[in-house]
């Protein structure tokens, strides 16, 4: 037997499993890496989170993935150069983190890689009949496998697309195993560039489970304030829409989009929520002339309104009242003061913060797909039921180191 496959065999069998997970998001800040301690699987999967950080872009990594980030057309041989490129960064930053936590490699039994996202392209945006649902992530595991010499898992969103659904958002596969909770309605909400939330049933129901993108987290806030302060990459602490005043005129026109019209589960990404969708709002309000204070305080409302009003559809199809439900916020967005107190007044749920759960709020997608990953090697595709969005099956495909 080839003695990658005995040492899979044998990482599956273990009782504990090392496993480091990674996410690099829509945001492009960096490179999170969880080190995680996994027992069991499904939901008897209990993770101990043991080392986490979050490595930051260079400005040159953030300008060279942006040449290809969200974008119909690009040069393809940058793609292509990228893809690579990236996985070699990212073996790097295991390599570094795990020698400044002091753990050797061969500790560690599998690595998930998410890779970085390029271009997510649902039916519902590009729209040609004959071609399915798509996503492409870039850094390619076989680079990450024989830079770092583990075994690595990347590419998870290709079998969930494959089993009908749209690539995303994974989330609920490792909501549903850590965080589900009998006798309470959670409902834990991430806000990262894109925002997206699970519903987890107080019966654990698995079949009453939920998973959804809501539209714009940050990514448009982010792409505003970089756009008129170059110095800045986000508004700290709503600093600058603090100042503002939403103009409900623009707002109203933000809102107007086909994609808010479009039944749940649904997913999205910068590819929609760019520059040209506020520009357009912009124009056919008549409120080019914003200050840049009103144009924050507008698109954090946005995201407050889009985000507060997916979650009060989908509750309405639970037989619970919204007063039911716990929130757990999650991602940058949850450090975002405005966004969270609008939040707290659109929805009359208690809120908490994901960390309550024992899992910091930064590190649960780098978790997630650790879980993804450990479910592939010693569990099974878990039954979520008949309804759309979330596949029954394992994801991620296999590098070996030699
Ligand atoms: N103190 C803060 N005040 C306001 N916004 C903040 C704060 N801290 C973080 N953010 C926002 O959170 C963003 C980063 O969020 P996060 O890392 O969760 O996104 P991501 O994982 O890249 O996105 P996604 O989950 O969509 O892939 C920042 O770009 C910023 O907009
Ligand atoms: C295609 C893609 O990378 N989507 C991300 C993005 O970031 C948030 C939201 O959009 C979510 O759908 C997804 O990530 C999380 C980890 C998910 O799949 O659950």
């Amino acid at each position: 037997m080839n003695q990658n496959i005995s040492n899979l065999y044998q990482i599956a069998q273990k009782e504990t499993r090392t496993i480091i997970g990674l996410m690099s998001g829509t945001s492009l800040d960096g490179l999170d890496i969880a080190l995680c301690e996994i027992s069991g699987s499904g939901k008897e999967t209990v993770v101990k989170l043991r080392e986490f950080v979050t490595v930051d872009y260079t400005e040159d990594i953030k300008i060279e993935i942006r040449k290809v980030f969200a974008k119909k057309t690009i040069d393809f041989e940058h793609l292509i150069l990228l893809n690579e490129w990236i996985g070699i960064l990212h073996a790097q930053m295991i390599n570094d983190s795990l020698k400044k936590w002091n753990i050797a490699s061969s500790a560690v039994d599998l690595i998930a890689s998410h890779g970085q996202t390029v271009l997510h392209a649902p039916k519902f945006l590009h729209r040609q009949e004959k071609f399915t649902n798509a996503t492409l992530q870039i850094g390619d595991g076989d680079h990450i496998a024989v830079k770092t010499g583990i075994i690595t898992l990347s590419d998870f969103r290709q079998k969930h697309i494959a089993a009908g659904g749209e690539g995303a958002p994974l989330a609920v596969y490792g909501d549903y195993f850590l965080f589900g909770q009998k006798g309470e309605n959670r409902i834990m909400l991430n806000m990262g560039g894109i925002a997206n939330f699970t519903y987890l049933p107080a019966s654990l129901n698995a079949d009453e489970a939920f998973v959804t993108d809501t539209g714009t987290g940050n990514t448009l806030i982010d792409l505003f304030v970089k756009h008129n302060y170059p110095e800045k990459s986000y508004d700290k602490d709503a600093e600058i829409a603090q100042q503002g005043t939403v103009n409900q005129i623009l707002l109203d026109h933000l809102k107007d989009n086909e994609f808010f019209r479009q039944e749940f589960p649904k997913t999205i990404g910068p590819e929609l929520f760019g520059y040209h969708y506020v520009e357009t709002a912009l124009s056919k309000s008549g409120q080019n002339q914003i200050t840049v204070p009103d144009l924050l305080a507008t698109l954090t409302r946005f995201s407050a309104e889009t985000i507060a009003e997916a979650i009060e559809i989908s509750v309405k199809n639970t037989t619970h009242k919204i007063q039911d439900f716990k929130i757990y916020i999650s991602g940058g967005g949850a450090n975002n003061p405005l966004l969270v107190k609008w939040l707290k007044e659109l929805l009359p749920c208690q809120f908490h913060k994901s960390d309550e759960l024992g899992i910091p709020s930064d590190a649960k997608e780098a978790v997630l797909f650790a879980v993804l990953a450990n479910e592939t090697v010693s569990g099974k595709a878990f039954d979520f039921g008949t309804k759309e969005g979330i596949p029954s099956v394992t994801m991620g495909k296999i590098s070996f180191p030699d």
